[in-house]
């Protein structure tokens, strides 16, 4: 029997209801696999822990999921909790910077037309909304975030930073990922401006010279709000830096449901950490109504990277569970103008599961 040891940590808002779900989703996927179990301890992380006990994220909660082999998380933060300069505890950003969880895997894909705000992306001629975004996870815009600054200025500053080392893992990592699928990588940066941007094109197109089998181009971040909304099928795998990542990941939610259809993993070379891509939506937390579906789906990306026949097996389970549920019109969540309850989906998704 082999026992994966998954560090839980629910977080704040709907992180708890959503993370409940997808256990309940992953136990009832452990009853059909073989020699397979799930050990799972749930820690502490986040607003809530800061209220309490006054450190969003305790040193022993990051000790105790360095010796998980993956780590499966809620949401974190609220808006009234803040540091003194004003900024929001964001423990899910140090956790990534900590564990140097580097590769920001989002997968995009639209599993019912009636989900679109697009209109011509459903049937079975209808075109395939499906792609990736590898966000850069560890600088870019947020890696000075917290450098002390003099009290008292009256200004402030951010630095975004591109360094080759961080460009060219996240590089590589999303032309390995457009190898496995529709072979194309698109580079979003705003390298007509910013020389940290086109310090990043370089490395891409170093980058690429590696992988000569993946066709390749380069779109400004502006106008690749402009064709998300657009061609959103015509995209594979795209890559770019970590804020312009954070916000392209929300407008491509809104293509296929909004931020209950969008998982995430953030992935490093020792350490996985799976969660959505959405908050902790404080105005729908604890009504029960939240959508569980990216939590679920970031699960399956969990026991995917596991790697394991069986954990692999279970992931393919949950994605056609999913496929199957959410391909249904009928089955629809509030977000996505239905009557079903965070429970509801949950269950019709395990019912799925064969
Ligand atoms: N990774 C994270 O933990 C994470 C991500 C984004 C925001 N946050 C934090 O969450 C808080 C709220 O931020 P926000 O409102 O900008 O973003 P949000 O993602 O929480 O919510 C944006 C919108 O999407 C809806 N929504 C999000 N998830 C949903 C779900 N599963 N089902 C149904 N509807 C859902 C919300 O109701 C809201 O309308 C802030 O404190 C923010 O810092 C945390
Ligand atoms: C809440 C915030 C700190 C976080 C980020 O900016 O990375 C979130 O928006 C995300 O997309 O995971
Ligand atoms: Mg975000």
């Amino acid at each position: 029997m082999i026992k994966f040891d998954i560090s839980i940590l629910p977080g704040d808002g709907i992180g708890p209801e959503v993370v409940a779900a997808s256990l309940d989703v992953l136990r009832a996927a452990e009853t059909r696999l073989r020699g397979v179990r799930f050990e799972c301890t749930e820690l502490s992380v986040g607003a809530g822990e800061y209220l309490k006990n006054g450190d969003p994220l305790p040193g022993s909660a990051i000790a105790r999921m360095k010796q998980a082999d993956a780590i499966l998380l809620g949401a974190m933060g609220l808006p009234s909790v803040r540091w003194p300069n004003g900024v929001e505890m964001t423990p899910q950003i140090d956790i990534r910077e900590k564990l140097d969880l580097y590769n920001g895997v989002r997968p995009i894909k639209l599993y019912h037309e009636s989900h679109s705000p697009l209109k011509g992306y459903g049937g079975v001629n209808g075109k395939p909304i499906d792609f990736v975004i590898i966000r850069e996870n560890c600088e870019g815009l947020f890696s000075e975030r917290l450098t002390p600054r003099p009290a008292g200025r009256d200004f402030e500053t951010d630095t975004l930073k591109i360094t080759r080392r961080g460009a060219e893992r996240v590089c590589r990592e999303a032309f390995k990922l457009a190898r496995t699928r529709r072979k194309h990588c698109t580079l979003v940066d705003k390298a007509n401006v910013l020389p940290s941007m086109a310090f990043f094109r370089k490395v891409f197109d170093e980058v690429a010279a590696e992988f000569p089998d993946v066709q390749t181009d380069r779109v400004y971040i502006d106008a690749m709000a402009l064709f998300l909304v657009q061609r959103p099928h015509t995209f594979d795998v795209m890559v770019t830096e970590n804020m312009f990542g954070d916000i392209l990941s929300d407008l491509a939610a809104g293509l296929v449901g909004g931020m209950g259809m969008a998982p995430s993993a953030d992935l490093g070379d020792e350490y996985g950490l799976f969660q959505p891509s959405h908050g902790t939506a404080p105005t729908i937390a604890g009504k029960g109504i939240a959508n569980p579906v990216a939590t679920i789906l970031s699960l399956a990306m969990l026991l995917d990277w596991l790697d394991h026949p069986e954990t692999k097996r279970a992931a393919r389970l949950i994605e056609q569970a999913v496929a199957r549920v959410c391909g249904d019109p009928a089955n629809r969540t509030a977000d996505l103008g239905g009557s079903l309850g965070t429970r509801a989906i949950t269950e019709k998704i395990i019912a799925a599961l064969e």
